[in-house]
């Protein structure tokens, strides 16, 4: 029963919160409680949108989640009308009278960043960058006049004055990412850009060992040998947090053991590393220099008990 227990608790998903990633929380909070948007960024996989929402969680309010993408549009944002309602009243009451009263009217749906900014949410614009910059132009009257301007749609008001409870958290991957825009100086220079870089052993092997089920000695054994390897591929790419977590996670459904030597767990590496360390090792035979670089790694690899 106790093991049960202790299992359900290692399952959960928690945010694993180091001295340094505290001090980043509170930081960002104050930030926001002054009035001024954040934003995340660097590579993927180190932790931005985890952080965003650890942050949006602290701030106590309903929280929006809005994912960049090349189609948004305002329509997405705003709201759009989506049909029409008709009513038909046929009045026959009296016989020699005939009367008919037909209405039409357009049903409208707020879109998110609308309801967001009415009712004073929380809004987290995750990857924001793989949204077209023409799209994002409407964040800078919500930031700077503290208004979003319903133009494009049909509706009376000329704008809605944006809740004073309304706060917006951005996360993005860097300029040279594929499938990212580059963004508008004038949105820059309105937020309050933080780098959120790789964590360093530790750190990683502290969240792997909460999440990932496994004991805090293979934990670091796995995000070594995973740091090993992407510092190998180019600056700020390779394979992070989330493959280590992939790792310790099918290791220990699959009772894998956490052992360098052990062909299964140097098999699970390679399928796992294997295609982000081919694309950046420089041979004609990639796929097969990748898979003998990901060996020497696991052979490499030590599980010290602390
Ligand atoms: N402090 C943490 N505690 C627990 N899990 C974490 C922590 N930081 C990151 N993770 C986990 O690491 C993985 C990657 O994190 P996340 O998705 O936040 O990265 P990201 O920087 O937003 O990546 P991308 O740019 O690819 O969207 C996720 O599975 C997340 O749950």
């Amino acid at each position: 029963m106790t093991v049960l227990i202790e299992n359900l608790k290692k399952d959960y998903r928690s945010y694993v919160q180091d001295e340094t990633t505290k001090d980043l929380l509170s930081r960002s909070l104050r930030y926001v409680k002054a009035g001024y948007p954040i934003h995340f960024t660097g590579p993927s996989g180190a932790g931005k949108t985890s952080l965003a929402l650890a942050l949006a969680k602290k701030r106590k309010k309903p929280i929006m989640l809005i994912h960049g993408n090349h189609e948004l549009n305002n329509k997405d944002l705003i709201g759009d009308f989506t049909g029409y309602s008709s009513k038909k009243v046929v009045d026959h009451y009296v016989r020699s009278v005939y009367k008919k009263d037909e209405r039409v009217t357009e049903t409208w749906q707020d879109g998110r960043l609308l309801e967001a900014v009415k009712n004073g949410y929380t809004l987290i614009y995750d990857e924001f960058t793989r949204s077209q910059p023409t799209t994002n132009n409407i964040f800078l009257s919500i930031l700077e006049e503290r208004i979003l301007p319903l133009y494009g749609t049909k509706l009376t008001e000329p704008f809605v004055r944006v809740h004073p409870d309304f706060a917006v958290i951005f996360t993005s991957n860097p300029e040279e990412y594929a499938g990212v825009y580059k963004t508008q100086d004038a949105l820059l220079d309105r937020l309050i850009t933080i780098f959120v870089d790789y964590k360093d052993i530790e750190r990683e092997a502290e969240v792997i060992a909460n999440n990932g089920n496994v004991k805090k000695s293979e934990a670091k054994a796995i995000t070594t040998l995973v740091s090993d390897l992407r510092s190998q591929c180019n600056e700020n790419s390779g394979p992070s947090l989330r493959a280590s977590l992939m790792i310790a996670k099918i290791a220990a459904e699959s009772e894998i053991p956490i052992n360098g030597e052990n062909p299964e767990f140097q098999r699970l590496c390679m399928d796992i590393l294997g295609h982000q360390i081919s694309q950046y090792v420089d041979s004609i035979k990639s796929v097969q220099t990748a898979e003998e670089t990901i060996l020497k790694a696991c052979r490499n690899m030590q599980v010290k008990e602390e």
